[in-house]
């Protein structure tokens, strides 16, 4: 049965890779015992890398190697360290990584591209890392009749696909009742929200939903919906997600969904304000000025716009098509809302305060030539902002300017935020204040309006339901280096923020696959030979990089010398610049020097470099597979919240319109006071009140009251890695074949099936880069050299007495270890398959089923008797 599956949906994927893999001719044989014959080896060079055969030439001097490179004749003398020993042709597209008999970087490529060049966009890297390359194009691998072909699936039967991974997780939950997380790693417009959605599917499609809370429906709404108030186009990506989300997927004791709830971290709402040469601001804005019609444009004040008012933030859309577009997703959003019960009075006081956004981006500020205060430069559109509020222009200019309308301060006003000069005012154009004002406003809007969104999302897949254990899936903003899409400006501050979190998730993948299992062999007992490379620690930890953006002063350090003083001083980047956020006549340059006066000693030259552009520095990130030039413009301004953005709060709490006051009272809740809204949302969420380190980290702590994003941010992504931390994890790493994969729509770079035109879509470096980054090779060899697969003695005992003949019930015995070393013998497995620790450790699957993989298992696999392998077979056949 699980054949004809397997079958089935690799013909989904490519009729040529079954023709190829099944039909062996005679020249395909002959082929293969020549390549044994032969030394084959991969020749790297810059643009990727080649095969080469090994001519046997004792003159050569040591170190080097001779070669003869088979697609253009030559022989070639080169360093050994360019040259890695190739597979034989059949593992050309294995479909795990940790089966390739020769395991190095560029078998690792030349697989991923073999197998790219097929349609097979998933591989798998180890039993818990699936590998997606974006395909660029729609594939027809994801549908409900593939998801009936994964459910109920056990891992070792399937083949790589997000629905597997998916799989492997719901299974996982089902039988430990525990909580398991999926987590999304990769470039931006890689492809981790269409992955991560694609997840999301599964688990709902498979398990089925009670009482249809959670419905496949919902979820199309739903991403709709978020989407349009969380994306954006940048350079990387034309719909790139700007917020990381926590999408929790409960379940019952029976497996059906119950509920889910989002949780929404770190939404980059500075965007409603950017302005970015071939960027937009969230999709919202646009379509909602291009889409609303009739009445509601008109209750919305958005009838009457005069051509000669200009935006400040919003650039009108000139395109016939873009409008075009622009009204159906807007048309799309309704319904959207629609679906997910959101009241039609509710999308109207959602569209008010987007409405508002804009009649104040319009408004702009300008000092009075009578008494030099500010006030608004365009008071009418101030007005329809203030109307559509439920304000007054008065009370909104007292907020924002800290005056009334006609620049008089009212007497009695409570003294305005704004209008004490901060230390980090100093040194701004003055100018530029009334504005910052007016950003600080629209940026505490749109952040509140998200949270209301939300809100209301979490509402329509809440269910009062016990629930027995969770699925989280996370999704972020993916690694941004907009240089690598022609902007040679440098990153900016969020940017950063974006990059510090991948670098945090990569280190979590670093210690799950790298440093946990290593340790837990240590804890057992258990003796393993790893290569000497993959301990090369130094140069391949992620930790490096993530000190040097987020580590604090180690007062306890003994402060024996000079040395010892300054490495105990020694803080992380987002300390430095909060820090110099708060120093009087500090500026983005003096930030410059004292992360240089910190970190230009040798041993962080390899991560930190001078860039020659003003303000800019190079931040190797990734392994230093992923350089980065930052810009450091306006990082002291970006690095404390405007004070403004949560008087807009109190604009929306204290509105005269009740229905808007009303809304967002019930979405902060009685006494919540959070400003970032990041424990908004959960309260119905059992497993997000499980993990409920999400409350105690992201509510209240010190971060909030210093207003300091540096440190928000830190101590977000803290809260969001000791929640997964507290689960099973699983990742998906995915990547980008070539660049400016997503900066097109879908769909224009279909991939021919016949694997043409691979070389020109698939960029190997960029390719080895990220496998590099992404710490593949590491991980899948410590996974191959290793036990990955665990299950405590006395459990492994019940489960697989059978198999070593002995059929009687089974109690406890005095002597675990002794019972299962026993058994093992009888088995007669290899020993190098396992090891007995305090628990078992085992290479292969104990239960195996035969299929594509058997080839590809290689060894391991043909260590197996026939007569153990119908022994498993019937076994499974009786528990399936
Ligand atoms: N599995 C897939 N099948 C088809 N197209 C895909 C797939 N994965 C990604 N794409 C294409 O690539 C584009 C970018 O993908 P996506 O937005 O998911 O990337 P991302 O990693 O989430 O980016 P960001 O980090 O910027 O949010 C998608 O709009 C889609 O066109």
């Amino acid at each position: 049965m699980q054949i004809l599956f397997k079958n089935y949906l690799v013909s989904l994927m490519s009729i040529e890779y079954l023709a190829e893999h099944y039909a062996k001719t005679e020249e395909h044989l002959e082929k293969e015992k020549q390549w044994l014959e032969n030394e084959k080896l991969w020749f790297m060079h810059r643009s990727g890398f080649t095969i080469a055969t090994k001519i046997p030439d004792e003159n050569v001097e040591s170190g080097k190697v001779k070669i003869y490179v088979d697609q253009t004749g030559e022989i070639l003398t080169v360093d050994e360290d360019d040259v890695e020993v190739a597979n034989p042709p059949q593992f050309d597209r294995v479909e795990d990584l940790t089966h390739l008999r020769r395991l190095n970087e560029s078998s690792i490529l030349h697989t991923l591209r073999q197998r790219f060049a097929f349609n097979l966009i998933h591989t798998y890297a180890s039993n818990s890392t699936l590998i997606v390359i974006n395909p660029m194009a729609p594939l027809a691998i994801y549908s409900e009749k593939v998801v009936s072909l994964f459910k109920g699936c056990k891992s070792e039967d399937m083949p790589p696909h997000i629905y597997s991974i998916s799989q492997s997780s719901y299974h996982g939950m089902l039988s430990s009742r525990r909580d398991q997380s999926l987590l999304f790693l990769g470039r931006s417009g890689s492809g981790k929200t269409t992955n991560f959605r694609h997840a999301v599917q599964y688990l709902v499609t498979a398990a089925g939903s009670l009482n249809k809370v959670v419905t496949v429906e919902k979820l199309a709404a739903l991403w709709t919906v978020l989407e349009n108030f969380g994306n954006c186009k940048t350079v990387l990506n034309a719909n790139a997600t700007r917020f990381t989300q926590i999408f929790s997927l409960d379940y019952d004791q029976s497996g059906l969904v119950t509920s889910a709830t989002i949780q929404i971290l770190l939404l980059e709402k500075n965007r409603i304000v950017k302005k970015l040469d071939n960027e937009t601001t969230f999709h919202i804005m646009q379509r909602l000025l291009c889409g609303v019609e009739g009445r509601l444009r008109k209750e919305l004040l958005l009838d009457n716009l005069s051509v000669n008012e200009a935006n400040h933030f919003i650039p009108p859309v000139l395109k016939h098509e873009e409008r075009q577009r622009s009204q159906t997703e807007f048309i799309k959003v309704c319904s959207s809302m629609n679906i997910l019960g959101i009241t039609e009075m509710e999308q109207k006081l959602i569209f008010a305060v987007l409405s508002a956004i804009y009649h104040l981006g319009c408004a702009g500020a300008v000092k009075a030539p009578s008494n030099n205060r500010y006030q608004f430069a365009n008071p009418q559109a101030a007005q329809r902002a203030c109307t559509l509020l439920g304000t007054t222009v008065e009370e909104l200019s007292r907020i924002l300017f800290g005056t009334g309308s006609g620049g008089m301060v009212t007497p009695n006003a409570p003294r305005a935020p704004f209008r004490t000069p901060s230390p980090i005012d100093k040194g701004f154009d003055r100018e530029a204040v009334g504005m910052e004002a007016i950003e600080g406003m629209l940026v505490g809007l749109y952040s509140e309006l998200f949270n209301c969104v939300v809100h209301l999302l979490n509402r329509s897949l809440s269910s009062s339901t016990h629930t027995v254990a969770s699925v989280l899936l996370v999704d972020t903003p993916g690694f941004q280096n907009p240089a690598t899409c022609g902007r040679q400006a440098g990153a900016s501050f969020d940017d950063l923020c974006h990059n510090y979190l991948q670098e945090r998730l990569q280190l979590l993948f670093h210690h799950t696959n790298l440093v946990a299992p290593k340790d837990r062999y240590a804890q057992e007992n258990v003796e393993v030979d790893f290569d000497s490379s993959d301990n090369d620690e130094a140069c391949s930890n992620p930790a490096l990089l993530v000190g040097l953006l987020d580590r604090t002063a180690q007062n306890s350090v003994l402060r024996t010398s000079y040395a010892d003083l300054h490495e105990a001083d020694r803080r992380g980047l987002l300390w430095l610049l909060d820090e110099e956020a708060i120093y009087p006549g500090s500026n983005d340059e003096t930030f410059i020097e004292r992360l240089f006066t910190h970190y230009s000693d040798r041993d962080h030259q390899l991560l930190l470099r001078k860039a020659p552009g003003n303000n800019q520095f190079m931040l190797h990130h990734l392994q230093g597979t992923n350089p980065v030039l930052y810009t450091a413009k306006g990082w002291l301004k970006c690095s404390r919240e405007n004070p403004i953005a949560r008087a807009a709060t109190n604009v929306l709490l204290e509105s005269t319109k009740e229905d808007l006051s009303k809304l967002f009272v019930n979405v902060r809740g009685l006494g919540s006071t959070t400003f970032s809204g990041s424990t908004l949302g959960i309260d119905g969420s059992q497993s997000l009140k499980r993990a409920s380190s999400i409350r105690r980290t992201f509510g209240g702590n010190a971060a909030m009251k210093r207003k300091s994003v540096c440190l928000q941010t830190k101590f977000t992504v803290d809260g969001l890695i000791e929640t997964l931390r507290r689960t099973k994890l699983r990742f998906v790493q995915c990547m980008l074949p070539c660049h400016d994969a997503a900066c097109n729509d879908a769909g224009s770079n279909l991939l021919k099936n016949d694997g043409q035109g691979i070389n020109d879509l698939m960029n190997v470096p960029l390719l080895r880069s990220q496998v590099r980054g992404a710490q593949i090779l590491d991980s899948t060899r410590l996974n191959k050299q290793g036990f990955p697969n665990f299950i405590p003695l006395g459990e492994f005992r019940r489960r697989f007495r059978l198999l070593s003949g002995d059929s009687k019930v089974s109690g406890p015995v005095l002597d675990e270890r002794k019972a299962v070393e026993d058994m093992m013998q009888t088995l007669d497995l290899a020993l190098t398959s396992y090891r007995v620790g305090l628990s078992l450790e085992r290479r292969v699957p104990i239960i195996y089923c035969g299929g594509l993989d058997t080839c590809a298992t290689g060894r391991d696999s043909r260590t197996y008797s026939k007569e153990i392998k119908s022994k498993v077979n019937f076994i499974q056949f009786l528990c399936t």
